[in-house]
């Protein structure tokens, strides 16, 4: 059996995980905790995986805590920059064993993790891109940590292609088209009603894709949830490793 903690336990999101753990066959819940809860009782002694769902502002010191105490770790709460990763790289070249893991998602649903991709394939044939992400109006950042690493990639593929700039000949802005990341314009819709959706446009003269994924129920997230957890008590994954892209043979 995998033992498995969560910290972000009482969330919207660490609670369905807790109950994923407690109806797979091969997990069990070793400590489920939440704000104010000692995440030094998190020792390598009764967890094999901790999973971590809280808030942008806490998600870098838990995991470093938890690197520290000798853990391995799938992440999936967002707000990740370069210097935030980088400081994960640092702590896990100090961590007390060197076969140490910790496992970031941006989204652990395959909808989103094959729009993703399916955007990084698409992304050099076509001269304009654009993001749209539309959550539920309790979350905390935007972008979505999703829309986010989907601007990344396309931008990617975009310069790996030899791609100039998208065409925009906006002159005046008051913050309609969006935030700018690598270049590629990603838009954020807060709605009553919705769960976590992704829209991602290309055009060219005459022709428009979308890819669109939508998760209508946090459920959609355990399945991934669970295969990072596996993953990383199986071993062989030391180091930080960034997307469920890297366990599914896509
Ligand atoms: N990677 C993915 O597939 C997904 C990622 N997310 C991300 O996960 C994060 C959490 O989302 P939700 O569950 O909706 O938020 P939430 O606000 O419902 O839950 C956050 C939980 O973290 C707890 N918390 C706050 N500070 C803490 C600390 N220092 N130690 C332990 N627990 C602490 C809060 O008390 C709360 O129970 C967000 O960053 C969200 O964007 C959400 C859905 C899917
Ligand atoms: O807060 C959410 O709900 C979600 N957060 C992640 C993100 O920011 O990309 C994943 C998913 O979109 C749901």
């Amino acid at each position: 059996m995998v033992r498995v903690s969560v910290v972000g336990a009482k969330g919207r999101m660490g609670s369905h995980v807790v109950d994923a753990v407690n109806a797979a066959e091969d997990t069990q819940l070793a400590l489920a905790l939440d704000a104010g809860d000692d995440l030094a009782a998190i020792t390598p002694d009764n967890t094999d995986v901790a999973v971590e769902f809280t808030v942008p502002s806490v998600a870098l010191g838990n995991v470093l805590a938890l690197v520290a105490q000798g853990v391995d770790v799938v992440v999936g709460t967002t707000g990740w920059t370069e210097e935030k990763l980088a400081k994960v790289r640092e702590a896990l070249a100090a961590a007390p064993r060197a076969d140490q893991a910790v496992f970031i998602a941006p989204n652990f649903a395959i909808s989103a993790v094959l729009a993703d991709h399916f955007a990084t394939v698409a992304a050099r044939y076509f001269e304009s891109a654009e993001v749209i992400e539309l959550h539920h109006p309790t979350k905390v950042d935007a972008p979505s940590g999703t829309a986010f690493h989907t601007a990344q990639g396309i931008a990617a593929a975009r310069r790996a292609a030899g791609l100039g700039p998208v065409p925009d000949a906006t002159e005046t802005d008051g913050g309609s088209r969006g935030q700018v990341v690598d270049g590629i314009h990603v838009h954020a819709v807060r709605l009553r009603g919705l769960n976590a959706h992704e829209e991602i446009l290309f055009g060219n003269a005459g022709e428009q894709l979308t890819i669109r994924a939508d998760s209508f129920d946090r459920t959609s997230f355990m399945p991934g949830v669970l295969l990072a957890v596996r993953k990383l008590a199986a071993g062989g994954h030391a180091g930080l490793t960034i997307g469920l892209d890297h366990f599914l043979d896509l």
